[in-house]
């Protein structure tokens, strides 16, 4: 399963068509495991390399166009111009397809200003045969790239390089519902490459995983079954998106224990996944409806499983799921033999408990946990925060132990901050939801001027109720000039436009649509178009909901503000009722100074003792590994889990 992520090749289901003059297919070879490997001739031209296990097909890339719309849902097309073959490939692990679409590229477009060989040179130069795998993308290449870009004003790609990202490519994943728009094709590489935004080239993944997190990564390639857990801010989140992106996408569900955590990793919650309601029926009811149509073929098609927030699973459910994967997929290993890939922290929020007894977290029902999770691994290098003494302070609420005099009083002290800038004010959490919905009505209704409202398109508007539940945005937004909303989307990380960021509405732009204008913390004022987010529903279905990405923002609830990092916030802790509830109330600021506690009391700092029994359990049996060793977890990779 481990392909590396240095550009040159791909593990994927590939169809190789062969097209007449009107560009119909006449003949169609389909291979459903494929490596496709791009090198060099003894001529130094690309050659794409399509092997199916026996043979292996080789195709010089002079001149094709390349069809990228899809390349996030792991699917692009190369057509071979003079050919008249097209390359379809599908099922790619997306991330790897982004670095394998922009090696091409960029390495395309260097070949051509190198002044390639005549036909005439290349048979009086009588090379022997060669093919040599394609080096991985340098700095220096980029920057050669990017120098051409500046020197060419029109369309910078010269004529073997074309670039589609129209409808025209493969079509949507099988079952979609949804057609997609020129939205769709925002994280293809190729973008980057339109002439008409001439945006500079970077190496891929600008932002790179640090050592703990490739560690994790190369943990989960390996096919282990890993829990990883770590403070908040420590990239958990992060790193699942680049896990999602690293495996096949047909066979990968990305799952969260609620609708907005599974909507920072593009995925889907737990339950719909597993698809038996709330999971408190018996066994037997649960696994028949896990067998209804649609939800039977998630049991059965899925090979890796992604839970991030697993705190707020509860144990009964999780060992429901397990029981139903080993009976679906008829297979007596654990959870059915599915590939577990597991994320959170049990320092933050717990399960929601429905009655009066209080919930129990997956670790606890130790059986089906021990069974599943193969590594423990720990990251501890935080990366919400750069503030050493706020981190410092965030751990200790966090183990709900050492809240010295010290802290306190820096706690205390935080009330007095003044952290409204430009008109931006401070984001109140609540403990309990009622007030957020209250406090967002009645500051929008007090704000002078006329009220805009913004309704979301719906793939399909009986479905609300699923999207409501999954998506990060509202059907109906309500805006005014002077409204505090958040950014519900990464729209530009570079420059601060990322998901949590503050900001207030200036005005609106003039015309039918009347879109807002926003004036941000980071100091950017931006109009802000609708955008789409996609969610998994039942039966391979896309639902689609096309809005705004913001929400009102004068308050949220801090169950709804787990997995977030926010800018300038504002928490009363008085009515705190749950363990671990403060701290991802003040883990979510980014600094002390973006943070204003009320009415700070030690005593609403409670951390579940259970859980710290866990956590010192796995670290005294050497079950937790922090990652930063992560040359021994290498080691434990080679050797196997069972030496632990
Ligand atoms: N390797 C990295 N490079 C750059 N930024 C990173 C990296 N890892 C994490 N971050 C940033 O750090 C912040 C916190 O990350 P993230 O939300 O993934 O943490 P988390 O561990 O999931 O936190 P929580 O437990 O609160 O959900 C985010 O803004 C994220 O973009
Ligand atoms: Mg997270």
């Amino acid at each position: 399963m481990m392909q590396g992520d240095d550009g040159a090749q791909l593990q994927c289901s590939v169809v190789v068509e062969r097209l007449n003059s009107s560009g119909q297919a006449t003949k169609r070879q389909v291979i459903r495991k494929a490596a496709v490997l791009l090198g060099r001739n003894e001529f130094q031209e690309i050659i794409l390399r399509v092997h199916n296990g026996k043979v292996t097909e080789s195709y010089t890339l002079k001149e094709f166009q390349l069809f990228t719309r899809f390349a996030k849902d792991g699917k692009c097309t190369v057509k071979l111009l003079p050919e008249n073959v097209q390359v379809l490939i599908s099922d790619c692990p997306p991330h790897l397809l982004n670095i394998f679409l922009k090696t091409l590229s960029i390495k395309h477009q260097a070949w051509q200003t190198s002044k390639p060989m005549t036909d005439r040179e290349k048979l009086k130069a009588c090379l022997p045969r060669s093919f040599e795998t394609i080096s991985p993308l340098q700095q220096k290449d980029v920057q050669k790239a990017n120098e051409l870009r500046s020197k060419v004003n029109a369309p910078v790609l010269s004529k073997g390089l074309v670039v589609r990202t129209g409808n025209k490519m493969t079509g949507g994943p099988p079952g979609q519902q949804v057609k997609r728009q020129r939205t769709d094709c925002d994280s293809s590489p190729l973008k980057a490459l339109h002439p008409s935004k001439k945006p500079t080239l970077s190496l891929p993944a600008a932002r790179k995983l640090n050592k703990e997190q490739a560690a994790v990564l190369s943990a989960v390639l390996s096919g282990k079954n890993v829990f990883f857990t770590g403070s908040a801010g420590t990239g958990k989140s992060f790193l699942l998106k680049r896990i999602v992106g690293s495996l096949p996408p047909k066979s990968t569900y990305a799952t969260a224990s609620t609708g907005v955590a599974a909507c920072h990793i593009g995925g889907t919650t737990l339950h719909n996944f597993a698809g038996i309601g709330s999971g408190s029926a018996p066994l037997e009811q649960c696994i028949e409806l896990a067998q209804r149509p649609g939800v039977l073929q998630h049991w059965t098609s899925c090979r890796h499983l992604i839970i991030d927030e697993i705190s707020m699973v509860e144990a009964q459910f999780f060992d429901k799921l397990e029981a139903i994967a080993r009976c679906l997929r008829r297979s007596t290993e654990p959870f059915g033999g599915i590939h577990l890939i597991v994320c959170g922290d049990f320092l933050q929020l717990p399960p929601i408990s429905k009655e009066k007894d209080k919930a129990t977290f997956c670790f606890q029902v130790r059986k089906s946990w021990r069974k599943c999770i193969h590594l423990n691994m720990e990251l501890t290098e935080v990366r919400r925060q750069t503030d050493q003494s706020f981190i410092s302070l965030l751990q200790a609420v966090r183990v709900g132990r050492y809240i010295t005099e010290e802290v306190t009083a820096k706690l205390i002290k935080s009330a007095y901050h003044k952290i409204e800038r430009d008109g931006i004010l401070a984001t109140r959490l609540c403990t309990h939801k009622d007030d957020v919905e209250l406090t967002n009505d009645n500051k929008l209704q007090q704000l002078p001027g006329s009220v805009r409202v913004f309704e979301a398109v719906d793939s399909d508007p009986a479905l609300v109720k699923t999207i409501d539940s999954q998506s990060p945005v509202s059907r109906l937004l309500q805006l005014k000039v002077g409204a505090q909303v958040m950014l519900t989307k990464n729209l530009d990380v570079q420059r601060g436009l990322v998901n949590g960021a503050r900001g207030v509405v200036v005005d609106f732009q003039p015309g039918k649509l009347g879109l807002p204008r926003v004036r941000f913390l980071c100091g950017t004022t931006e109009a802000l178009k609708p955008e789409r987010w996609m969610f998994k529903a039942g039966g391979g279905l896309y639902l689609s909901r096309q809005q705004l990405p913001l929400k009102l923002a004068w308050a949220i609830s801090i169950h709804k503000s787990q997995g977030m990092t926010l800018d300038c916030v504002e928490i009363s802790l008085a009515r705190v009722f749950e363990r671990g509830q403060a701290y991802v109330a003040l883990s979510r600021a980014k600094s002390l100074e973006g943070l204003r506690v009320m009415d700070f009391d030690p005593h609403v700092v409670r951390a579940d003792p259970d859980v710290l029994h866990f956590y010192s359990k796995l670290r005294k049996e050497r079950l937790l590994l922090q990652v930063s060793f992560w040359l021994y977890a290498s080691f434990v990779l080679t050797v196997g889990p069972n030496v632990l």
